[in-house]
């Protein structure tokens, strides 16, 4: 939530297009429910790219090898710990066009294109250890980014930019907390 915060809040543009695609598939007369969430396929873009730059576990969770096995050409012998590093292969320039780049419509061009992501996205890992979560953390995320969205003008404290350095851990969080300032819609007051 922070980072798609702190993206939205340098990319006013983004945060522009995905106050009008709620405006058009909600409106203001109601709040923005968990049913939304399929007919707001730019805010669920803006989530997958914050994740792609973003994850929140970049080496994923440890795995142990039960049996030998080759990865790239590489033995690995049974019991070996081994990390996925998910963040290198969402950042890798051979992998993503321009992957420095906040770009939410790279989601939308796949689908027009029919691409799927496959392994080239795996903020929540992948196959039988992959994150049984991934859903319902999908949709609530959507439903909170979403309803502040579409709940609060957002802005940036000064005319800088958000200072977007990472902070140290497994987890990836941001060094500093996020600082920013709202103010909330007219024709949502009454909803709130
Ligand atoms: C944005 C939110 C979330 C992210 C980014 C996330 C990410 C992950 C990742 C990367 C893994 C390790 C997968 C692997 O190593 O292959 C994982 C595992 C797991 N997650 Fe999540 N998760 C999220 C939310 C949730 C939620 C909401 C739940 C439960 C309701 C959940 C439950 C679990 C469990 C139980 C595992 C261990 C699965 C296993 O070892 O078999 N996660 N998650």
């Amino acid at each position: 939530m922070e980072w798609s915060l702190s993206l939205l809040l340098n990319h006013p543009e983004v945060l522009k297009k995905a106050q009008a695609e709620i405006e058009y598939q909600v409106g203001h007369e109601r709040l923005v429910d968990e049913s939304d969430m399929t007919q707001l396929p730019y805010l669920q873009s803006i989530i997958k790219e914050t994740l792609r730059m973003y994850p929140l576990a970049p080496l994923l969770l440890p795995h142990l090898a039960a049996s030998e096995c080759m990865v790239g050409g590489f033995h690995i012998p049974a019991g070996t710990t081994l990390f996925v590093n998910a963040w290198a292969i969402q950042n890798d320039p051979n992998v993503w066009e321009e992957p420095e780049r906040f770009k939410p419509e790279r989601f939308e061009e796949e689908e027009e294109q029919g691409t799927r992501n496959g392994l080239r996205l795996m903020p929540f890992g992948s196959g039988r250890r992959g994150c049984p979560g991934e859903g319902l953390a999908m949709r609530v995320v959507g439903l909170v980014l979403g309803s502040l969205i579409q709940c609060f003008y957002w802005e940036r404290p000064t005319i800088e930019k958000v200072d977007m350095t990472k902070g140290t851990g497994f987890n990836l969080a941001r060094a500093q907390p996020l600082l920013a300032k709202c103010r909330s819609h007219p024709a949502v007051f009454d909803s709130l």
